[in-house]
């Protein structure tokens, strides 16, 4: 690890989509730099907007990628920010969701019923029966919509109906525009809520990075000088201006799949503190 950053920093949080993974493969150099900065007693923090897995998974994805020394306690999803905001700021206690199992088990921990997320009963074409039945509920307080690799018009259509009600709060894990895998960006969160926006005529609040609630969420269980702390991301508009905001130091990985001109035009907006074209470049 290089000795600059040792001496610099206490705390480390990565980002995971595009800077210690693509899909389920380990980038190169990500488990040694996870290992260096453990063995060197350094906090280390995981932030991902990525809402398929409860922090409970993301720890098994870890050990099974071959990650050492990863807990739930060092990570924080954008399932776990939405479900901690909707029950402990919003006392929230029951929400539609266009999600996989990683959001709904959250939200569930914190004791929010769910209805959709991963009930398979959704998984279907709308049939001619269905529009007589789609109809707002009264009891459903929120919609949340995050990643879902099964979205389909069906859930859309009941997200759609329960959002007719102004008491109904629209809630987005996250809105990053592509997802970051096998090499290549396919789409993001932020298409979903994109598209239960166009269909709703409503915006949906954020919780993901770079939002205050993500930051919220990790000082609730941490404590950490944001001086003496290096936030690492592939993403200038979400994971840099993460860091931005929280005042800490930056470091911009362009390993992720944009192009290079792309960062370069951004980097000018965000001013990383530090580049690197791969996470191995800090060993
Ligand atoms: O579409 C998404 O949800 C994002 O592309 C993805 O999840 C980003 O995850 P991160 O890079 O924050 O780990
Ligand atoms: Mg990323």
């Amino acid at each position: 690890m290089k000795q600059e950053f040792i001496d610099k920093y206490d705390t480390f949080l990565f980002d995971c989509d595009g800077v210690l993974w693509l899909g389920t493969q380990p980038i190169v150099g990500a488990i040694e730099v996870v290992e260096q900065l453990l063995a060197h007693k350094k906090q280390v923090l995981f932030v991902t907007n990525n809402s398929t897995k409860s922090r409970e998974q993301y720890a098994k994805k870890f050990a099974q990628l071959g990650f050492k020394g990863v807990t739930p306690d060092n990570i924080f999803g954008s399932a776990y920010a939405t479900a901690v905001y909707l029950k402990q700021v919003r006392n929230i206690s029951k929400a539609f969701v266009i999600g996989e199992s990683g959001l709904q088990s959250e939200l569930e921990s914190e004791g929010i019923t769910v209805l959709g997320g991963a009930d398979p009963a959704l998984d279907r074409p709308i049939a001619p029966e269905d529009y007589d039945q789609i109809r707002p509920d009264p009891t459903i307080e929120a919609v949340v919509s995050g990643l879902d690799h099964k979205f389909n018009y069906l859930k859309i259509a009941h997200a759609q109906a329960h959002l007719e009600q102004d008491s109904t709060l629209f809630v987005a894990t996250n809105i990053d525009s592509t997802f970051p895998t096998n090499g290549r960006l396919f789409p993001g969160a932020g298409t979903i809520a994109a598209a239960l926006s166009c269909c709703s005529g409503r915006t949906p609040m954020t919780m993901g990075k770079p939002s205050p609630q993500m930051m919220d969420a990790i000082k609730a269980k941490t404590h950490f000088d944001p001086n003496r702390a290096l936030m690492i991301g592939d993403r200038l508009n979400t994971d840099i201006e993460f860091g931005n905001e929280g005042g800490l130091s930056t470091l911009l990985v362009l390993s992720g799949v944009a192009t290079k001109e792309q960062a370069e035009a951004a980097v000018e907006l965000q001013k990383p503190d530090y580049i690197v074209s791969s996470i191995a470049d800090l060993l």
